[in-house]
């Protein structure tokens, strides 16, 4: 059997990672895990169970207690947290505010590291797993790295999208949003988000979602066919 393959696909949020992992992980009968889900799970039990996620002191204490289980399939991903249907729930607005503190607690990312790299080493085919850290920290040894990104205004346009922002004010407080998010998801102490040296970057700002699936796959194939 072949050598599975492992893809990381990493950047900013709003770059397109969720949607073009799941597609090619599909595509190439590869598993699948999106670790912004684990990190959302873990905020999530910590908003539900009073932990002030203002305190990273309180956050390590409890860091270790949630049970947080992932599916694989790409083309029906599930996240549970003690057993519950956690998918609804992570994307709260709520949750998303909160998600850049919980993240940047060492033992909060000791335990999803953790849990990554033994998805990544279960995966019969290989996988394809998006996050920020993934190239740099989680899978350093990653058959394929990407690293997407996007100017902040086809981000908020995208995401605004989503929650149906369509009004000029709504749409510049996604961006807002979204610029904090990352300014805090780059600038924490342990593995903050960043492009791995050997990653190839991908500005999917003019490029339709097809478009960079297809570059992504065409990476991987290439570098399988070097192997
Ligand atoms: N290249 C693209 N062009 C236009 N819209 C896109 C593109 N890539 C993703 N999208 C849309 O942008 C939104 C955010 O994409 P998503 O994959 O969730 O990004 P991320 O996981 O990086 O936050 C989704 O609604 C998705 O359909
Ligand atoms: N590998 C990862 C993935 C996500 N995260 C954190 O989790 C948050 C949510 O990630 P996400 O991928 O669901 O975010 P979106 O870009 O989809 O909104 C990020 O803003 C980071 O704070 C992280 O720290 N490391």
């Amino acid at each position: 059997m072949e050598t599975p393959v492992i893809v990381a696909i990493d950047g900013p949020s709003g770059t397109g990672k969720s949607s073009t992992s799941k597609a090619v992980a599909a595509e190439l009968g590869l598993s699948y895990l999106d670790t912004g889900a684990q990190y959302r799970a873990m905020t999530w039990w910590m908003l539900s169970n009073d932990v002030d996620v203002d305190d990273p002191a309180q956050v390590a204490l409890a860091a270790d207690k949630p049970v947080i289980v992932s599916g694989s399939d790409p083309s029906a991903p599930t996240i549970t947290v003690d057993g519950a249907d956690a998918s609804g729930p992570i994307r709260t607005a709520e949750v998303t505010a909160a998600v850049s503190a919980v993240s940047a607690v060492p033992e909060v990312r000791r335990r999803m590291v953790e849990l990554q790299r033994a998805a990544a080493a279960q995966a019969p085919a290989g996988i394809v797993v998006e996050g920020r850290d993934i190239g740099t920290t989680v899978l350093p040894d990653a058959t394929v790295k990407i690293f997407l990104t996007a100017s902040p205004e086809a981000r908020a346009a995208r995401r605004g999208g989503e929650i149906g922002a369509k009004a000029a004010a709504d749409l510049a407080a996604t961006r807002e949003a979204l610029i904090k998010r990352d300014a805090a998801d780059s600038g924490r102490k342990t593995s903050p988000l960043a492009k791995a040296a050997d990653a190839v970057e991908v500005d999917t700002t003019e490029l339709t979602l097809d478009q960079v699936i297809e570059c992504v796959v065409t990476l991987i194939e290439e570098k399988r066919a070097a192997r």
